[in-house]
């Protein structure tokens, strides 16, 4: 069974606190949303994780009795539109950097091209990454973040740029993997309903604490989300048991600094 557990994680960019004292567990097999407002260190939690900026405080990882290499972990950083010159399936093997020699093998270009169908872009494979769509290349990034099989699944904003069908689709892809194959899948999205829909847990942050955690309906608390996003919100669940959070208008008492109780 993977894990990864996080335990009194304190980082400071710039001189400034930006988590402080954070813990938290995650667990293979799950797919766990991090959630709050913008700039509340949710991007520096991922790169903790990942061991790409110092901290303090400890990050372990566990596959049954060993640790997990960083090199079986997959990182989808934030939308950056690319001027790579690499084509789509190029960029798609890249995920596999670690294991690639002068020639790729006919079982690489195999699984690339596997994961291009399974996100509708095989036709897509020989164009230039740079000429494809905001959107496009997110996709391909996931491709890429999956096709090393990770045992540690760390997405920032992996829809951010998608159309209804495409967060669908990669989301359910994004899921079924991370049941199939036991990985820890966690994953910044700041669409509320789209979070409930797909995760076992929600981790929500405020100024780089959380503040609360667990199942969908325990987080989605109205109150607790105007006090966090500064916005009044209606959350519902539908007939077919999805939770839906609308923002409705922002809380007339906006106030940065109020402490989340
Ligand atoms: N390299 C850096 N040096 C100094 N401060 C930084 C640096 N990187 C990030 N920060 C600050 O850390 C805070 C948290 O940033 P982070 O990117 O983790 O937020 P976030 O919750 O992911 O935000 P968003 O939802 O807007 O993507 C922000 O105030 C940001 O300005």
């Amino acid at each position: 069974m993977n894990n990864l557990c996080v335990e009194e994680l304190s980082v400071s960019l710039g001189g400034k606190p930006i988590l402080s004292n954070l813990s938290a567990n995650f667990k293979g097999g799950q797919f766990t949303a991090i959630l709050g407002p913008n700039g509340t260190g949710k991007t520096t939690l991922l790169k903790a994780m990942m061991g790409i900026i110092p901290y303090k405080g400890t990050v372990v990882t566990r596959s049954g009795s060993e640790s997990i290499p960083v090199s079986r972990f997959s990182y989808l950083c934030q939308l950056n539109k690319s001027p790579s010159q690499l084509t789509v399936i190029e960029m798609v093997l890249l995920g596999l950097v670690s294991q690639l020699t002068w020639r790729v093998n006919e079982e690489q270009q195999l699984l690339a091209e596997n994961m291009l169908k399974s996100l509708g872009l095989l036709a897509m494979s020989t164009q230039r990454f740079s000429a494809l769509s905001g959107g496009q290349q997110q996709m391909v990034a996931m491709a890429q973040a999956l096709i090393s099989k990770p045992k540690i699944l760390l997405l920032d904003e992996p829809t951010s740029a998608l159309d209804l069908r495409h967060q669908v689709q990669v989301l359910d892809l994004a899921k079924q993997y991370t049941s199939d194959s036991g990985a820890v899948t966690v994953a910044v999205l700041h669409d509320l309903s789209l979070a409930a829909r797909y995760s076992d847990q929600l981790l929500l942050l405020n100024n780089g604490s959380v503040v609360a955690s667990g199942e969908p309906k325990l987080v989605l608390r109205p109150d607790l989300l105007e006090q966090v996003y500064q916005v009044e919100v209606d959350v519902g669940c539908c007939n077919q048991g999805h939770w839906h959070v609308t923002p409705t208008r922002p809380t007339p008492s906006y106030n940065q600094d109020r402490k989340i109780t």
